[in-house]
């Protein structure tokens, strides 16, 4: 007993000097809500009300929280919602917009003051067969276009058994990396298949294990100072009950939220930021 609650100090003691290093060098907490291909007119009015009267929502300078609803409510979202929060879109084309039935570009998006937009998700990965490069080539045409990047990457369920979670995340990773000069504007999600609307949470020690490996990754085939000062944010069923553990890992620097995104517990998952001194 004695022991376990010193090695849960000592665990506390090394988390929280992580976290003042992270804080430190600006890695500053960010959750994004991802509502994927849901809600109603209606529905948006609800949330969106919800979140305006979050008394209790950390300011700007302590966490940004970035929603995603589907692109027919980006206006709606953007012009009733509270100014302390901004807004992403969940895909944008690949290139410059023009003859691209049903695509939305850069373009539009910064033509609507959206400043965010979600790339690589593994819904489109796997569902629409984006691949590595096509990922990597919208995160290019985006940033060119002055819209900052959430970046998806992850393994699924039969890569992480057979062994080879790290090798499919480099590679993911690799690819978005060689085309990304300015890494400011870019937030890196890891978001594990398996994880993914399943209720299955990676464990704080599994999300913290591939953070410091991807953060590893990132000072040997980027830059230390990358390494460094790159958000890096987890997804895969955060809720309101996981998330203040999961923000406690140091090199957890955020979450992507998908279905708890669209309930009350939202505002609590922001709160885990508090967490980073
Ligand atoms: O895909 C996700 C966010 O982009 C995670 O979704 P869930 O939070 O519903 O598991």
């Amino acid at each position: 007993m004695v022991e376990l609650d010193a090695r849960a100090t000592l665990q506390s003691l090394r988390a929280t000097d992580a976290h003042s290093i992270a804080s430190k060098i600006g890695r500053k907490f960010f959750v994004g809500g991802n509502w994927k291909c849901n809600g109603t007119v209606d529905e948006v009015k609800k949330i969106v009300n919800l979140l305006n009267g979050a008394a209790d929502i950390p300011p700007k300078d302590k966490v940004d929280v970035v929603i995603s609803p589907p692109f027919v409510f980006l206006s709606q979202v953007k012009s009733s919602l509270r100014p302390d929060l901004s807004v992403a879109a969940q895909n944008a084309w690949v290139q410059k917009g023009g003859a691209f039935t049903g695509e939305i570009s850069a373009e539009m998006l910064v033509n609507l003051g959206i400043p965010w937009v979600i790339l690589g998700h593994s819904e489109r990965r796997l569902l629409l067969k984006e691949s590595n490069e096509f990922v990597a080539d919208k995160v290019a045409y985006a940033l060119s276009q002055g819209i900052k990047v959430i970046a998806c990457i992850g393994e699924t369920l039969e890569q992480r058994e057979s062994g080879q979670a790290l090798k499919i995340i480099a590679e993911q990773a690799k690819a978005i990396a060689a085309k990304v000069s300015d890494w400011n504007n870019v937030v890196l999600a890891y978001e594990p298949v398996w994880a993914i609307g399943t209720g299955k949470v990676a464990t704080p020690a599994q999300a913290q294990e591939v953070h410091a490996d991807l953060r590893k990754w990132l000072k040997t085939n980027v830059s230390p100072k990358v390494a460094e000062s790159a958000r890096i944010i987890y997804g895969g069923s955060v809720s309101g009950a996981n998330c203040v553990e999961l923000a406690g890992q140091p090199d957890v620097d955020g979450f992507l939220v998908g279905g708890a995104s669209l309930k009350p517990e939202f505002t609590d998952i922001i709160k885990a930021g508090l967490v980073k001194k």
